[in-house]
């Protein structure tokens, strides 16, 4: 079994325990069901520099990221450094993030959340909305087409931004509606973990220009921005590159600044 096969074996198990735990009426009862939601997308259609910031502690593919850090400091960090949006990472096993990660950085910042996690029940959609995300990210590579309308439709109807997640062309050719806000092409194969620039280029030209590009993962430099905005991209999703610094909001900053000159 690939890990990706897993991470959704275990997610599985997961909701539908706390589904028992907490159910979708006692989910709806949060207050932050009425929060309007902020749209990334508009975010990033009217940024120059469209800078996704990401709250990775560790990740499959690197064991220890950064494990020392506040959530809330690191959010607020991001928002002063002038991202469009900011990713949390909620799943547990894999990533150790937290649900409790996304309320808290929703207490300290106004820019849109991004929940970043393997969405595979709508459950996980409106556990979203009530612990405060403006946008969810679905991956093509664990859902079929069916699935990526019900939970893209479901999204929108509570406001979320909705980011749908490709690694090739058929993930694209499979997953393009209109219930979808961006496309995001994953750098990194999330079976391999290989990770190559080229992956958001070669893919570029099948995008339909009614999404919002956005390039994910393994993005490291300014020039390599540079590059993808010639291909059309307007977002860019890092984690990593900021997360293993002392000071990720210090480091987007510095990243912003040299990208604006
Ligand atoms: O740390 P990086 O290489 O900058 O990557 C960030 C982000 O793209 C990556 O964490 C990611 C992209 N898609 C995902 C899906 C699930 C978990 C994580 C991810």
């Amino acid at each position: 079994m690939n890990i990706l096969d897993k991470i959704v074996a275990d997610k599985r198990k997961e909701v539908d325990l706390k589904r028992s735990l907490i159910t979708p009426s006692q989910l709806e009862q949060s207050v932050l069901m009425e929060r309007t939601s902020a749209s990334l997308a508009t975010a990033l259609r009217n940024s120059t520099t469209g800078i996704i910031a990401e709250h990775k502690r560790r990740s499959p593919s690197k064991s220890v990221i950064n494990q020392g850090l506040n959530v809330q400091d690191v959010a607020t960090g991001y928002e002063m450094a002038g991202v469009c949006g900011m990713s949390v990472l909620t799943d547990g096993k894999y990533f150790g993030g937290s649900l409790d990660d996304l309320i808290l950085a929703r207490a300290a910042v106004n820019i849109p959340l991004l929940r970043k996690e393997f969405i595979i029940d709508e459950y996980q959609i409106l556990e979203a909305k009530a612990h405060g995300a403006d946008v969810i990210l679905l991956i093509a590579a664990i859902l079929d087409r069916k699935e990526i309308k019900t939970f893209s439709e479901m999204a929108k109807s509570f406001g979320l931004d909705v980011l749908l997640e490709v690694h090739n062309e058929e993930e694209l050719q499979k997953s393009i509606m209109p219930s979808l806000d961006m496309l995001g092409v994953n750098n990194r194969n999330l079976k391999t973990f290989e990770v190559s620039l080229e992956t958001s280029k070669s893919l570029s030209e099948q995008i339909p220009s009614d999404f919002v590009k956005v390039s994910e993962s393994g993005i490291s430099s300014v020039e390599a921005i540079k590059d993808l905005q010639t291909y059309g991209y307007q977002g860019f999703l890092i984690g990593e590159n900021f997360m293993k610094t002392d000071d990720p909001g210090k480091s987007a900053k510095e990243f912003i600044n040299e990208l604006n000159r």
